[in-house]
C-alpha cells in the first residue's frame, strides 16, 4: 500500500485550560488527495491542522507526515490562514521568496519561479507592490503562491478564503484547485461551506461537535478537472446533501457517529 502522506491515529488534544478540543481522531491522507474538513463552529478543526502541523502536541495518539513521527514544525509541510499573514514591509516577490529565503540563499531560479507562480495567480505588474497596495483577494493570492512556493508534499489551509467576498472566494477556490490539479500535494482544506468542500475535494470529512473526531467521510467522486459549473449538477447537490445531513440537524452540532 502507498505510503500516507498524513497519518494520524487514536488522536486526542486537551489544553492546558481543561478543553478537550479532540478525542480518538483517525485521519489518512494519500499523497496528492485532497480533503476537505467541515464541522459545527468550536469543534477542534483548527487545532487538528495545527496538530498536524507540529504547532501544538497531541495528548494522545501518533501523528506521522510522510511516515514520520511529527515533533514540530517540518520543511515539507505548508500552512495558510485566514489572514494572509505576509510582511507589510516586504513585496510580493519578497514574500513568496520568504519560505526559501529562511532555509538558504536565493537563486535566479527561485525568483523566476516566484514570477511564475505570481503570473499564475493573476498577479502580473503587482511583483514589487507592497501588500498595502493590494486588495484583500489579491493578498490571498500572494499568500497561495507562498504556499506553493515552498513545493511542500502536504499543505494545510485554515479557512483560507473565509474573510473575502463570495465572487473573490470563487476566483481564489478556482485557482487553488488549477494549482493542486497541476502539482498535487496532500491538501486539508478546513472550510464552514459545504459547496467549497465539494467542488474542490476527493474526500470530505464531517466532524463531530467538540470533542472533535471523524463523524463521516463523505468520497467525492467528481471529475477532474474541477469547475464551479459543476456546482449547479444533481450530482453535485446530491453529495453537498450527504455532507449537510452528516453534519446534524442544526449545522451548529456536529453528528456524532452512530
Ligand atoms: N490554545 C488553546 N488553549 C485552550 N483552548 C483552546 C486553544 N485553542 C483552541 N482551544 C479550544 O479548543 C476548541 C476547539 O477550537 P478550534 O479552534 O480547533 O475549533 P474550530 O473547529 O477550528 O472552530 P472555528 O470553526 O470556530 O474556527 C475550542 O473550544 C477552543 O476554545
Amino acid at each position: 500500500m502507498e505510503r500516507a502522506a498524513v497519518r494520524l491515529r487514536g488522536v486526542g488534544k486537551r489544553f492546558d485550560g481543561g478543553v478537550e478540543a479532540m478525542r480518538d481522531l483517525d485521519l489518512s491522507v494519500a499523497p496528492g488527495e485532497f480533503v476537505s474538513i467541515v464541522g459545527a463552529s468550536g469543534c477542534g478543526k483548527s487545532t487538528l491542522l495545527r496538530v498536524i502541523a507540529g504547532l501544538v502536541p497531541g495528548s494522545e495518539g501518533t501523528v506521522e507526515v510522510h511516515g514520520e513521527p511529527v515533533t514540530g514544525p517540518r520543511e515539507d509541510v505548508g500552512l495558510m490562514f485566514q489572514r494572509p499573514a505576509l510582511l507589510p514591509w516586504k513585496t510580493s516577490l519578497e514574500n513568496v521568496l520568504l519560505p526559501i529565503r529562511v532555509r538558504r540563499r536565493i537563486t535566479h531560479d527561485d525568483v523566476r519561479e516566484a514570477m511564475r507562480l505570481l503570473t499564475l495567480f493573476d498577479l502580473e505588474g503587482f511583483e514589487h507592490g507592497f501588500p498595502s497596495q493590494l486588495s484583500g483577494g489579491m493578498r490571498q493570492r500572494v499568500a497561495l503562491a507562498r504556499l506553493m512556493m515552498t513545493g511542500a508534499g502536504v499543505r494545510l489551509l485554515d479557512e483560507p478564503f473565509g474573510a473575502v467576498d463570495e465572487l473573490t472566494r470563487e476566483t481564489l477556490n478556482l485557482h487553488l484547485l488549477r494549482v493542486h490539479e497541476r502539482t498535487a500535494s496532500a491538501t486539508v482544506l478546513v472550510t464552514h461551506t459545504i459547496s467549497e468542500a465539494v467542488l474542490m475535494s476527493d474526500r470530505v470529512i464531517v466532524m463531530t461537535s467538540r470533542p472533535g473526531t471523524v463523524a463521516a467521510e463523505v468520497p467525492i467522486p467528481l471529475e477532474r478537472p474541477r469547475s464551479p459549473e459543476m456546482a449547479y449538477s444533481q450530482r453535485f447537490q446530491e453529495l453537498a446533501l450527504t455532507v449537510r445531513r452528516a453534519l446534524g440537524p442544526s449545522g451548529s452540532e456536529g453528528g456524532r457517529p452512530s
